[in-house]
């Protein structure tokens, strides 16, 4: 049964054609890693996810539900930037996550205990617990992105789009963000979508990789047509050697 269902999405800036004709579906709990060269449009892609922009033609249904017309709790996301607020506690960055998810405006009294200890439940999840005091510029990058993962999961969403979350970290931290998000897609059952530019990672984790690529191209009209979905490999138990997919597409190796 598809929990996330895809149907003929186009997208269009102006008169650029950005994607084009994405079909796609994803059952629930799936992990599905995004690569693709360059501006081809994979964050495009996520931000239609999300729910954040609405595509020129075509629908996206969650669940078997009518198309969102703008993001809800039940998608998440982080960016590889990190989103955190430098003015608060690591555990009032959780908190203010959950108070503006779902529109609550701030807690004040026992609202606020009990989203303070919701808070530190979270924390506990992602490895924060004894930094929870701290403002966010004493961590360090991983324990950052961890935040703004946890920031993202206040919502308890069942789809969490990742766009490069690890793609400004340091080589060993980005082993153990891995370990880390195996670790919470155990817990939480939840379907992942997760753009990156290193298909290493993205075969690591993902169940499916998916690559975008413009198959029509007018050297005349660079912008006349979009990219779409042109491989959709199995990635578990190891999946497609991904070195084969290098041969086929030596751009993604320059990122
Ligand atoms: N709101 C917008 N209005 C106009 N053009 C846009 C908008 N958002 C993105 N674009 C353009 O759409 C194209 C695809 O951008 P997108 O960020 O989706 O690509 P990407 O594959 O994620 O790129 P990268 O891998 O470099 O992050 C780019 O050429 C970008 O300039």
């Amino acid at each position: 049964m598809s929990f996330v269902q895809v149907t003929d999405v186009w997208q269009h800036y102006g008169r650029r054609s950005i994607i084009e004709r994405v079909n796609l579906d994803v059952t629930e709990g799936e992990f599905v890693s995004i690569v693709g060269a360059s501006g081809c449009g994979k964050s495009t892609f996520l931000r239609l996810l999300l729910a954040d922009e609405t595509p020129s033609r075509g629908e996206i249904r969650i669940d078997g539900g009518e198309p969102a017309r703008e993001p809800g709790r039940e998608r998440g996301v982080v960016f590889q930037k990190y989103s955190v607020f430098p003015h608060m506690t690591v555990r009032d960055n959780i908190v203010a996550a959950e108070s503006f998810s779902g529109g609550l405006g701030r807690f004040f009294g026992s609202k606020l205990r009990a989203a303070r200890e919701r808070a530190d439940e979270t924390l506990d999840r992602i490895g924060l617990a004894h930094v929870a005091g701290n403002y966010p510029a004493t961590l360090s990058g991983g324990m950052q992105q961890r935040l703004a993962i946890g920031q993202a999961l206040t919502a308890r969403p069942r789809i969490l789009l990742l766009d490069e979350p690890f793609g400004a970290l340091d080589p060993g931290t980005r082993i153990a963000m891995h370990d880390f998000l195996t670790d919470l897609r155990a817990e939480t059952k939840m379907t992942v979508f997760m753009v990156t530019h290193d298909l290493s990672e993205g075969f690591k984790l993902g169940d499916r990789v998916l690559v975008f690529d413009k198959p029509r191209w007018d050297p005349h009209a660079p912008e006349a047509f979009g990219a779409t979905i042109t491989y959709d490999f199995d990635a578990r138990d190891a999946g497609v050697p991904f070195q084969h997919i290098l041969d086929q597409y030596p751009s993604l190796a320059a990122h």
